[in-house]
């Protein structure tokens, strides 16, 4: 089997998620953006998809790396087509990102399963079929009604525990709000979803992610008291020996790296640094599928648990893939959002959800999406 092409499609899909000038999302009325859906397709008409934003995929990232490694190559070699990918890297002046890796990673995992018939965590190795969630909140916004108080985190919180979730994670205010960052602020919204949920329900907060030292230890400490189960990216993960002196001063575990660079080789420095309790990784972080399994077996080695970053197929399968990594994060919510109603672009949820809090793998092969190919070609942009 051989790689004949690497294409794109950039289709119209319509969203009520809008990003703000810190690149965070919120709601807010419905509109239309871009989206794209790499193929890979091989000489017998095999196909692989996988979806990502035109500007990871942009013709000059397919045509002048992708195609130059695909073309011609064995579908199923993903280690070597990653291992040259990943040294084009540095000479592609910064052209070719972890995320473009990723996308190209999943697009031949999804080519395997279909081509094999079988879903890709059956491919790797399946732990379970389904996830426990968490519901990963948005940050916090100024909507009268929204997220813009603590008892507003707190009336959420009361419904994602009514929804099914056994576990929540704020991400709380941040700039753009006017009166953001905040510690007392972000403690006293971790106070109100505690108070609401009660003792039992897994609590996680996800802060800005510039404190200084001083402001992320109070923080920490604080959290402590309210029985939280993490405290993730506090401070500027460009120091990793930061967050190790705060991993040394503080008893609630400190998890990272979500946004650090350098995909899994970062994560084993962390690791060995002593920078976090709790390792993370992300498909679209690290560079796809396989950097990040490689991350979670990483974890495993040094007894410790691997938490996937980001919502998707993709992170999903990695975690039921994974005996150390407890949970799959789920969002992100928002009072104003219904998050089970999917995308108009697949005719199924990626991570449907059921009322005890766990999300289901799909059966169907590869990374098991059900896409409605019909409204990408009628909605195609180019
Ligand atoms: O942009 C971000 O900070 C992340 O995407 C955030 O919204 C969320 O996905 C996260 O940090 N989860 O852990
Ligand atoms: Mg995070």
């Amino acid at each position: 089997m051989r790689i004949e092409d690497v294409s794109v499609r950039v289709f119209r899909t319509t969203t009520k998620r809008h990003a703000d000038s810190a690149g965070h999302a919120h709601p807010g009325p419905a509109h239309q953006v871009r989206m794209g859906v790499l193929t890979v397709r091989t000489e017998t008409g095999e196909e692989g998809h996988c979806f990502a934003p035109p500007e990871v995929i942009r013709p000059h990232v397919i045509e002048k790396f992708v195609k130059a490694v695909l073309i011609g190559a064995n579908p199923f070699d993903r280690e070597k087509l990653w291992q040259e990918l990943a040294h084009w890297q540095r000479g592609s002046a910064m052209q070719l990102t972890d995320r473009a890796l990723a996308i190209v990673d999943c697009a031949l995992w999804d080519l395997a399963g279909r081509a094999l018939n079988q879903p890709a965590h059956k491919l790797i190795g399946a732990y379970r079929d389904k996830v426990p969630a968490y519901g990963s909140i948005m940050c916090g916004d100024e909507l009268e009604g929204g997220l813009a108080t603590p008892e507003d985190y707190g009336r959420f919180a009361e419904k994602l525990v009514a929804r099914g979730y056994k576990g929540i994670k704020l991400h709380t205010w941040m700039p753009p709000v006017s009166w953001a960052p905040d510690v007392r602020m972000d403690l006293k919204a971790c106070a109100a979803v505690r108070e609401a949920v009660g003792p039992d329900i897994h609590l996680m907060i996800d802060a800005f992610h510039w404190y200084s030292r001083t402001e992320a230890l109070e923080l920490g400490r604080g959290l402590e008291k309210l029985g939280f189960a993490w405290i993730e990216e506090p401070l500027d993960e460009q120091s990793m020996s930061t967050y190790a002196w705060l991993a040394e001063n503080l008893d609630i575990p400190v998890l990272g790296p979500e946004s650090a660079p350098g995909k899994h080789f970062t994560r084993a420095e962390w690791i060995k640094a002593g920078a976090c309790d709790i390792l993370r990784t992300g498909v679209h972080d690290v560079g796809g599928i396989t950097p990040a399994l490689k991350t979670m077996r990483l974890a495993e080695c040094f007894g410790m648990n691997c938490e996937v970053h980001g919502n998707g197929a993709e992170n999903l399968i990695v975690t039921a893939v994974s005996k150390n990594c407890r949970w799959y994060e789920r969002g992100l919510l928002h009072p104003f959002l219904e998050y089970d109603d999917g995308f108009d672009y697949l005719n199924a949820l990626a991570d449907p959800m059921d009322e005890d809090g766990f999300v289901h793998l799909s059966d169907r092969p590869g990374l098991g999406l059900d896409i409605n190919f019909d409204f990408i070609d009628a909605n195609l942009c180019y």
